[in-house]
């Protein structure tokens, strides 16, 4: 192995550490907390572990949290009242419901529901189209995570190769976004694609959101390039990413470990949302780009 291991819960806990700070001189000046109301919808246990651990992180941080649980089979106009009522509360800066809902709920109608403003997960269609445009809005949390590694681990980006696997709206579209954004040279891979290997391997920086355990195989990657792993798989063999770790990571300059990469990041800048939202609806000024 030479790769080196990119720490996403270190630079996670220091981001976190850095919002805390900002959130005791944001309570002075607002005269409150910033507020997150996370909604989670049936006992999914993976959903569950997640919103416990991003409670656990918004009381770390000093800000409040709201939470609402739903049994599975709550009706979808429920749901939407509860959205309706958090879009209301002056106490509440950001909505996130949880995702997957259940089958017999709209995730489009639902996600829709939420003020683009209050909207820290960055999924409604105005912040994607704010994205899509350059215009300042809401970045989903776990593209804007990978973008902060990457940016700490290489700086400047411009002109470089990126290659993003897989096209949802919450990971692969908005990551292909910011690397536009930050004039990468982006390629977008998903299940159609053809020769994926080859087209890995034109990558300096690869973004692996598939869902597949360790398929995007070590001998796909460029010699230095920098690999970033969205996945998060469970298997027999415990947690896994999309990409072939051990493979990767002895042509790689550097590599995401799952667990400890990109998870702990998203929920960093979940908070980081938090509290950019809490500024701007307060009215108090505040550098986001210097946390
Ligand atoms: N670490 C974190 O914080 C987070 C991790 N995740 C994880 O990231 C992964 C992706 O999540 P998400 O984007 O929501 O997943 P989706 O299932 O919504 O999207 C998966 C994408 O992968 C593509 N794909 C599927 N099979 C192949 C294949 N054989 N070759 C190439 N592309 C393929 C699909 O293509 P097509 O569009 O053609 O179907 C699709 O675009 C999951 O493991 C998820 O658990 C997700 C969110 C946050
Ligand atoms: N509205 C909404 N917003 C989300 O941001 C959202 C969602 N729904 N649904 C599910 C996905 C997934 N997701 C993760 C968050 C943290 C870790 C994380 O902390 N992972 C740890 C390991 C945790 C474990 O052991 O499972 C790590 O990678 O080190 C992973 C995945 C947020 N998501």
């Amino acid at each position: 192995m030479s790769a080196d291991i990119i720490d996403g819960k270190a630079f996670a806990a220091a981001l976190r550490a850095r919002i805390a700070g900002q959130v005791e001189t944001f309570i002075a000046a607002a005269g409150r907390p910033p507020g997150l109301a996370v909604v989670l919808v049936g006992e999914d246990p993976a959903s569950a572990v997640y919103v416990r651990s991003k409670h656990k992180a918004v009381r770390e941080a000093g800000m409040e949290g709201f939470e609402y649980r739903f049994p599975a089979d709550v009706p979808e106009a429920e749901l939407l009242a509860l959205v309706d009522r958090l879009n209301a509360d002056v106490n509440v800066d950001g909505i996130l419901v949880q995702l997957p809902l259940p089958a017999h709920i709209d995730e489009r109608i639902v996600t829709t529901r939420i003020d683009p403003d209050k909207d820290v997960d960055g999924f409604h269609p105005v912040n994607a189209g704010r994205l899509a445009t350059g215009l300042h809005g809401f970045v989903p949390c776990t593209p804007l995570g990978c973008l902060m590694l990457l940016r700490d681990r290489l700086g400047d980006l411009s002109g470089l190769d990126a290659v993003v696997i897989g096209r949802s709206n919450i990971v692969g579209k908005p990551m292909a976004q910011l690397l536009i954004k930050e004039s990468c040279t982006v390629t977008v891979a998903h299940s159609r694609t053809r020769d994926l290997s080859s087209v890995v391997r034109r990558a300096d920086i690869v973004v692996a959101a598939v869902g597949r355990p360790e398929m995007i195989r070590g001998e796909w990657i460029k010699p230095g390039a920098t690999v970033i792993d969205v996945g998060i798989n469970r298997t027999a063999a415990g947690l896994v990413g999309d990409v072939d770790f051990a493979g990767a990571a002895s042509v790689a300059a550097a590599i995401t470990p799952v667990p400890g990469g990109v998870g702990p990041m998203t929920i960093a800048v979940l908070l980081r949302n938090t509290l950019v939202s809490a500024h701007r609806r307060a009215q108090v000024p505040f550098d986001k780009d210097a946390l």
